[in-house]
């Protein structure tokens, strides 16, 4: 059932002269939603926002918003608000002010901007840091000033642009848990554009995977991961391998192989490297037909009965958890 507030992609299709960033995309957002679009640089999944923004003509297609056709509206009129991986405050103005200025563009008056920007950079924690200007905050200052100006225009749906990438290692994990709160009290939908499938695994709702000017795969955040239906997918999320067997190739989370006996798997091969990573142990595994896998296993497993370089192995897996791929 469609609701009022879903967002829909139609064929949707961007060229740059001889290049096709976008290649008729069909996708339904729906209303509430926290979406990250994924994939890897050069992909299209910028093209796609900044067309849903406004920030660039659509070369054909629709971009349809609680039934609306918005595709050539001005972005002031879309219902979305866009945030920038730069951030991209204006320099010379307070914190405050930069919250308001979409406001003063619209000419709502002095009183009423300062009380809509005030609301909002509580919302984002950042009530002190008013009068300041962008250059005497942190990235994660800045970033939160960036959300709140994006939010002052009410959209109905947030489009992220990278919005963690400026950000450090430590900073990145604990705004991401913040955008998240913040898209529940809010309850709009947000639409996050990300190279990175833990920052898409740890945050969206749905996952939809771009590759070469084409949707791959879009669902639920735990479907995408568990059963990839491309070997793209099942590559570009991690945590899986594609084996070839004589009935076809698979995918099969490194975790769901058990490594047994040499000579008792449904494939043997021997171990080529070993990689402690604390709560588990890789193996990297070459098989009898040169297929090179890797094996995730509990460290008190392997520490149980320890295997070194160049033992020989046998592989084995739940039927259940093989999944075929298309491509
Ligand atoms: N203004 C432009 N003019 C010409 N080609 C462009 C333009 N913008 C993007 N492209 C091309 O379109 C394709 C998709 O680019 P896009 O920026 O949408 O990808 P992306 O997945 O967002 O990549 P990244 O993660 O590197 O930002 C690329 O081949 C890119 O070179």
């Amino acid at each position: 059932m469609r609701t009022e507030l879903d967002l829909e992609l139609v064929a949707l299709t961007k060229r740059y002269g001889e290049t096709v960033a976008v290649d008729g995309i069909q996708h339904l957002f729906r209303g509430g939603t926290y979406a990250c679009l994924l994939g890897p640089s050069g992909c299209g999944k910028s093209s796609t926002l900044r067309m849903i923004a406004g920030h660039e003509e659509v070369s054909d297609g629709a971009i349809v918003l609680a039934g609306q056709d918005i595709s050539h509206l001005p972005p002031a009129r879309r219902g979305t608000a866009m945030m920038f991986q730069n951030y991209a405050l204006f320099p010379h103005l307070s914190v405050a002010d930069n919250v308001a200025f979409s406001l003063k563009i619209k000419r709502v008056e002095r009183e009423t901007r300062r009380r809509r920007a005030m609301a909002l950079l509580e919302l984002v924690h950042m009530t002190d840091y008013a009068e300041r200007l962008p250059a005497q905050l942190s990235g994660g200052q800045q970033q939160r000033v960036a959300l709140a100006r994006a939010l002052i225009t009410d959209p109905q749906v947030l489009l992220l642009d990278e919005p963690l990438s400026a950000l450090d290692p430590f900073l990145r994990i604990r705004m991401r848990s913040e955008l998240k709160k913040l898209q529940r009290e809010l309850g709009i939908t947000f639409v996050h554009v990300t190279h990175g499938q833990d920052e898409a695994l740890a945050l969206a709702d749905e996952i939809v995977v771009m590759n070469d000017a084409v949707i791959e795969q879009a669902g639920p955040a735990r479907e995408v991961f568990n059963s990839p239906r491309t070997e793209f997918v099942a590559r570009f999320m991690g945590g899986h391998n594609v084996i070839a067997l004589p009935r076809g190739h698979f995918a099969i989370r490194a975790d769901q192989i058990a490594v047994t006996e040499a000579a008792s798997g449904k494939l043997d091969g021997h171990v080529t490297g070993i990689e402690y990573q604390g709560t588990s142990v890789a193996l990297t595994l070459m098989t009898a037909g040169d297929q090179e896998l890797t094996a995730i296993i509990p460290e008190d497993r392997y520490f149980a009965r320890p295997i070194q370089p160049g033992d020989g192995v046998g592989l084995n897996w739940d039927e259940d958890h093989l999944h075929a791929l298309n491509a």
